[in-house]
């Protein structure tokens, strides 16, 4: 069965399993199906977290008007759920993705939209943008929103290393933004950064802030969700094949995702290092305006659903121990300790799909040190969320 009719069965509910199994895999029992019954997605899967199914209303006049471009994407129905979840106030709400889409029915707290194929047009009178529909479209429609005006906080690479263009995880360089305001009628672009990199600065900021890092090393275990809807949906699809032992699907990776780990999908530079890893480089030199410090990482695409995960090896300039890091982690913004070593218990991807916090554990003294000057941590975040829609929707607060 292709990927494609895999997604629309499911967004049928033909294929639905009940919410907790799919839970357990960290799948929302709809909510990564492209599917325009929004809300009723988000109301099961709030019943899948434990939560509270109440529907919280941004619908104010005092707030800024909304555009989301690729909003039924993977990231895109993660920005409508933060939205809620926040309780982001808006005057008005406009919701944007291809062609394909336009017509389509969108519920949003309680009131129903229209999706609008993105155009030109379609940021008169936007006050913040919130992009995710690729890095094509954030170059193509961008720039002419941020000159009419519009804030853009754009989720993708697109203009992530550009000059003048802040790059923001808003517990590590929120200042990167003072002075923009949304509605103040100048707009301009903020770029989201990647995820593995906001996955690994949102820990490893306060410890570079105690003893200056000066090079980490980092191998990444990423999660179907960093390549979309189709990637999740490929990686469910191919462990119902293998498990029933028919030739996996391969529209999506080139090779057998389920029950296998490849090195990253993004294209390899010349220097043999693939383009994600690059990001984790620059993008980590630009947030922290710190252009020396060495940064070398290995990205490799497990078959987990939506979360990150990472091994980080750190090396200051100045000692930090263990019970040091311990205790400015127990108490960090956006960062939740898991770290017992009695039980053995230590981050999993479960333990923060759909959570807003990064997870942090197995602190340790580098050993093959002779001085405090290493330590090594693992973390996993939830990538659609922190490494997505959650840390663009906090740059948005920032701006009101
Ligand atoms: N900060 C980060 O690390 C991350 C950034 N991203 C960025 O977000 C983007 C989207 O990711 P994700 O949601 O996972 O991807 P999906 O493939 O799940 O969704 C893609 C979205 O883009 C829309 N789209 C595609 N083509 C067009 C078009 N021509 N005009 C308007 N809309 C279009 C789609 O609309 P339709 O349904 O109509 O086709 C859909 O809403 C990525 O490409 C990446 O740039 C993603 C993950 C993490
Ligand atoms: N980092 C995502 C891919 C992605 O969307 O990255 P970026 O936003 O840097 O293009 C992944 O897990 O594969």
């Amino acid at each position: 069965m292709a990927v494609g009719s895999l997604v629309a069965q499911r967004c049928a509910g033909t294929l639905c399993a009940p919410s907790q199994s799919l839970h357990s895999a960290g799948l929302r029992s709809s909510a990564e199906c492209v599917a325009p019954a929004l809300r009723l997605a988000a109301l099961r899967s709030e019943r899948c977290r434990g939560r509270k199914s109440v529907v919280s209303m941004g619908l104010t006049k005092d707030g800024p008007s909304v555009a989301i471009a690729g909003v039924t994407g993977a990231v895109g129905q993660e920005f409508l759920q933060v939205l809620t979840d926040r309780n982001f106030p808006y005057s008005s709400l406009k919701l944007l993705a291809s062609k394909r889409s336009a017509g389509k029915e969108q519920e949003f707290e309680g009131k129903k939209y229209i999706i609008e194929e993105l155009t030109e047009e379609s940021f008169k009178g936007i006050d913040i943008a919130l992009f995710s529909a690729g890095g094509s479209i954030s170059k193509k429609y961008g720039p002419g929103a941020a000159d009419g005006g519009t804030i853009v906080v754009d989720n993708s690479s697109a203009f992530r290393m550009a000059e003048g263009v802040p790059l923001v995880v808003p517990e590590v360089n929120a200042d990167a933004v003072k002075g923009w305001k949304a509605g103040s009628g100048k707009g301009g672009i903020i770029a989201n950064p990647n995820c593995s990199t906001i996955i690994m600065l949102v820990p490893v900021t306060p410890l570079h802030k105690a003893g200056k890092v000066k090079r980490i090393v980092v191998s990444t275990y990423q999660a179907a969700s960093g390549a979309g809807a189709a990637a999740m949906a490929e990686l469910e699809l191919q462990t119902r094949e293998v498990l029933d032992g028919k030739p996996p699907t391969t529209e999506i990776f080139s090779q057998q995702y389920a029950f296998n780990l490849f090195s990253h999908n993004a294209p390899i530079t010349e220097n043999g290092y693939n383009e994600e890893e690059m990001k984790m480089v620059k993008e980590t030199r630009k947030i922290w305006g710190d252009k020396d410090v060495q940064v070398t990482a290995t990205c490799i695409r497990v078959p987990i659903m939506r979360a990150h995960a990472e091994s980080i090896n750190i090396e200051f300039e100045s000692p930090v121990s263990e019970e040091q890091a311990k205790e400015l982690l127990s108490k960090a913004p956006g960062v939740m300790l898991i770290d017992d070593r009695s039980a053995n218990r230590f981050p999993t991807p479960l333990d923060v799909s759909f959570k807003d916090d990064v997870a942090v554990g197995r602190i340790r003294r580098d050993i093959s040190r002779s001085d405090d000057r290493g330590l090594d941590l693992f973390v996993c975040g939830d990538q659609i969320r922190k490494g997505a829609a959650l840390n663009a929707v906090q740059i948005a607060e920032l701006l009101l």
